[in-house]
């Protein structure tokens, strides 16, 4: 630490080195490279140079609201013009508007310095647009030069014009001239933004940033001349019925959005003063795709894509909103994430949520039609929410062994509602439980599980049971002392020939009679095999930490092969006596168990599945030469 003598005084600052001279301090200003802000402002800062357009319109209207603070009666007006340059020379473009306009030591401390701003820190601030004060900066983006012609509307300031050059100079003079209050700004296209000072281009921006600024906007271009305002979606005439107010906003979404949603309904929040409706679209919406909101702010398009504006779980819904007080960020393609926002998605999410409360009561149907779409949505709301579950929670839909049913449609089939899980115990279970009439309902897809464990917390009348295979395996039919001597010798090879493949064997008697066999893992042996799968396909160090795994396992990690006596293939094989025969047919069985039961065959399986059906085949060529050797006898 060192002091350092200066003609201020003597400093405190934590210097590591030492200074014993004395120091002429000189006060200095910062200076700013106007260039290289722009390039910060047109490479960091804005989404597209088109943004000019909205900078311009949006003083424009805030000049106009400020001079309507003093004569309220004042009718604004924006007047655009687009003219190709002559002689291939630039295009130019002429704003003016008939607002407040500027007096010279106005132009002084807002034009000229960037940063201050005339809507900062006065009462009407809520009412404006910008306020930052850098938004004209973007001109340079498109032009080296922005020269403005202004008349305050101040009686006694001489109309002023400002000439600022994107090297940071600047040039002012009064003007001796007769003007009405108000500010024109010019601006001459650089030769790399031409394209965005076409007229077809410009009137583009123009239309997409100022169509529902409540200022007129009249655009001309040679010998054409265009209101480009339009009625907003959220300022619809009150004389229109809810059903000719949703055609237009169907219209809108048509036209403007460019698809043909599903249904569309009113939404708005106090917090952040947000009005405007929200469409319903047409196609499923993953979890992760985010949609992307259309939000204005006082009529001036912000951004096509904001996507913080709805709750997650609404991905469903894209909404088309203007916001009175929702605070932009600097570059006004974004929010800033208050609590106003918050409060603003949580009323906004409570609309979207009424509206399908609305429509279980009323509309089944358009639910039913919405549902078929956005069921994964809905099931994410309702795991949230327990009002909106006890009443969508019947009608949401599942895949069951039945096929895909609504859960009202589950209860009346049983009033005790059975789910598996995970997809992998489905779809053990579900020909077994669809032929014995069971509805079991697959609870392995995102949101199933949760929906149904909350049923008896939100109907305690109802019951609901997981469904465990080895459960269903249980209550199968027993054989008869009969048949289990008929049966033993098949059992006891079934189970000698599966032991290498950690399953043991069983017969016993279940529908569906079509189905020979069905194979059953629990946890336990699922994870054994994933292990010796894995053994079989890695390297030595690999597969001997496996193994030390592996070894670790218990008896339970079995799988098991329950042979289905009620089928005739198991029968004629209990009847069999060539072992050969048998032990080939039950691998072959156990092959084809699991392949139904989608579990990936390792390699000792699939070398059996190659050998099996070898063998099987070599059989079957040898029992027809026998057979025609017996005929030619
Ligand atoms: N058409 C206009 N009429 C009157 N004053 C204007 C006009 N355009 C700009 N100004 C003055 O120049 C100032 C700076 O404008 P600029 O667009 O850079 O920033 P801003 O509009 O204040 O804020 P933001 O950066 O948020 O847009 C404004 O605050 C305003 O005082």
């Amino acid at each position: 630490m060192c002091s350092i003598n200066c003609n201020q005084g003597n400093c405190d600052y934590p210097i590591r080195f030492f200074c014993d001279r004395k120091i002429e301090v000189a006060e200095n200003k910062f200076q700013v490279n106007l260039r290289g802000m722009i390039a910060l402002l047109s490479d960091h800062l804005y989404s597209t140079p088109q943004v000019f357009v909205r900078e311009l319109l949006q003083n424009a209207h805030d000049a106009i609201t400020a001079r309507q603070t003093h004569e309220r009666n004042h009718q604004g007006e924006v007047r655009i013009e687009i003219a190709s340059g002559q002689k291939g020379g630039p295009a130019t473009l002429t704003i003016q508007d008939n607002g407040i306009g500027l007096s010279e030591s106005e132009v002084r401390e807002f034009l000229a310095t960037i940063g201050n701003s005339s809507k900062q820190g006065v009462l009407e601030a809520e009412d404006y647009l910008g306020q930052f004060g850098i938004g004209l900066l973007s001109a340079f983006v498109v032009s080296d030069e922005i020269a403005v012609v202004t008349k305050s509307v101040n009686e006694n300031a001489p109309a002023v014009e400002w000439r600022g050059r994107a090297d940071g100079s600047y040039t002012l003079r009064t003007l001796d001239i007769e003007l009405e209050p108000g500010t024109q700004v010019f601006l001459r296209s650089r030769e790399d933004a031409s394209e965005l000072f076409s007229p077809e281009n410009f009137l583009a921006a123009a239309r997409r940033f100022g169509a529902h600024l409540p200022t007129p906007i009249i655009v001309t271009s040679g010998s054409s001349q265009e209101l480009i305002n339009e009625e907003p979606p959220w300022g619809l005439p009150s004389s229109l019925n809810a059903q000719e107010q949703r055609e237009r906003w169907l219209q809108y979404g048509r036209e403007t959005l460019g698809t043909d949603f599903l249904d569309v309904f009113p939404i708005s929040s106090e917090a952040g003063g947000v009005e405007g409706v929200a469409y319903l679209s047409p196609r499923a919406a993953s979890a992760p795709a985010k949609q992307a909101h259309r939000v204005y702010l006082k009529g001036m398009l912000v951004s096509e894509s904001i996507d913080e504006l709805l709750p997650s779980w609404a991905f469903f819904v894209r909404c088309v909103v203007n916001t009175t007080s929702l605070k932009p960020t600097a570059s006004r393609e974004s929010f800033l994430e208050n609590q106003q926002l918050s409060e603003a998605r949580e009323t906004l999410g409570e609309c979207i949520r009424g509206y399908l409360l609305q429509l279980a009561k009323y509309e089944r149907a358009k639910l039913d039609a919405i549902l078929a779409i956005h069921h994964l949505p809905i099931k994410a709301l309702a795991v949230d929410d327990d009002d909106f579950y006890r009443i969508v929670i019947g009608w949401l839909p599942f895949e069951t062994s039945l096929g895909r049913m609504t859960l009202n449609e589950c209860l009346r089939t049983d009033p005790l509602i059975r789910f598996s899980p995970t997809y992998d115990q489905f779809r053990q279970i579900s020909s077994v439980a669809a032929a014995q009439g069971f509805c079991v309902i697959n609870a392995g897809f995102t949101y199933d599980s949760e929906l149904l464990e909350k049923l008896p917390v939100a109907f305690p009348e109802r019951r609901c049971e997981q469904v465990d295979i080895e459960q269903l395996v249980d209550a199968f039919e027993p054989l008869s002392l009969e048949e289990r001597d008929g049966t033993h010798d098949l059992a006891r090879l079934a189970d000698l020939v599966l032991q290498p493949y950690r399953c043991s064997a069983q017969v016993q008697k279940f529908s569906p009679t079509e189905l020979p066999t069905l194979y059953t893992a629990n946890d336990a042996s699922t994870f054994l095999r994933s292990i010796e799968q894995t053994q079989e396909e890695t390297n030595q160090l690999w597969s001997s930490i496996l193994g030390n795994v592996a070894e670790n396992a218990t008896a339970s990690a079995y799988a098991q092969l329950t042979l289905n006596y009620n089928n005739p293939l198991i029968k004629r094989l209990a009847e069999i006596s060539d072992k050969n025969l048998v032990g080939r047919a039950v691998e072959m069985l156990y092959i084809q168990s699991l392949l139904l039961g989608h579990f990936p065959l390792g390699p000792k399986e699939s070398s059996l599945l190659g050998q099996g059906v070898l063998g099987l085949i070599e059989y079957a060529l040898k029992g027809s030469q026998e057979s025609e050797g017996r005929e030619h006898e």
